[in-house]
């Protein structure tokens, strides 16, 4: 068998997820280097299929990508519900629970899922695993008092770090948010660590992202395969 990159199976992923599309869809564009493939195939399709497709994107960098392409955009506010959103994904169980935010846009990616009518996930097949938390679980906190919860983290054993750039300055967001990374090894009860996180004021959102997902596209060497929840 072939060996395949990581980035070409990011690619076939991306490119089998725009079948799910349909003509006159709203359509939720994720973020990060896999999405980036199907924003790409999309592109394609509504300029060859001259499709009528209504973009929403979930952080700047897809913005920008999107405009590029010529896709027509709305905000989320603009529309009465996402009939389909498309996104990528950290580490994904095998419940279909998922962490998300490696990319720093769990929030715009978060309110964009929670308003889809349905949520496909496409990864290569390093992202899929038994139970979450390999994964650093993203923690998006407001700057005032990020240091007070990051000291309230650490007492509680989550091994935070702050998030920093390429250049070593801390990372901010596209909400000028700081994210907080929280270094678990093993998420035994996500459902009760996401309702903890969320009640922590300062906190703005996680990236648990649960409940939110049934059918994930996994890259493999001999190919994507559809996953659907049971
Ligand atoms: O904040 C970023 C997002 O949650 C991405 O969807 C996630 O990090 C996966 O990105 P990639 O496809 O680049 O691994």
């Amino acid at each position: 068998m072939k060996m395949m990159s990581q980035d070409e199976l990011k690619k076939i992923v991306g490119e089998k997820a725009v079948d799910w599309i349909k003509d006159g869809m709203t359509v939720g564009l994720g973020t990060g280097s896999t999405v980036k493939y199907m924003v790409e195939a999309l592109a394609k399709r509504i300029q060859s299929e001259h499709l009528n497709i209504t973009g929403v994107v979930t952080s700047d960098a897809t913005a920008k990508q999107a405009r590029a392409l010529n896709i027509p955009l709305k905000s989320v506010d603009d529309v009465d519900m996402i009939d389909l959103t498309i996104d990528g994904a950290d580490e994904i169980s095998s419940d279909f629970q998922g962490i998300k935010g490696g990319g720093a846009a769990l929030l715009f990616e978060k309110i964009v899922a929670s308003n889809s009518r349905k949520n496909l996930w496409i990864v290569d097949q390093s992202k899929m695993s038994e139970k979450l938390g390999k994964f650093p679980l993203p923690v998006e906190v407001i700057p005032y008092g990020s240091k007070k919860l990051f000291s309230k983290f650490s007492k509680k054993g989550y091994a935070p770090t702050f998030r920093h750039d390429d250049t070593g300055q801390l990372k901010y967001t596209d909400s000028n948010n700081l994210i907080i990374d929280l270094h678990l090894k093993e998420i035994t009860h996500p459902h009760d660590l996401a309702a903890y996180l969320a009640e922590q004021v300062g906190v703005v959102e996680h990236g648990l992202f649960l409940d939110l997902v049934n059918t994930v596209i996994v890259g493999y060497p001999d190919g994507p395969k559809v996953l659907e929840a049971r």
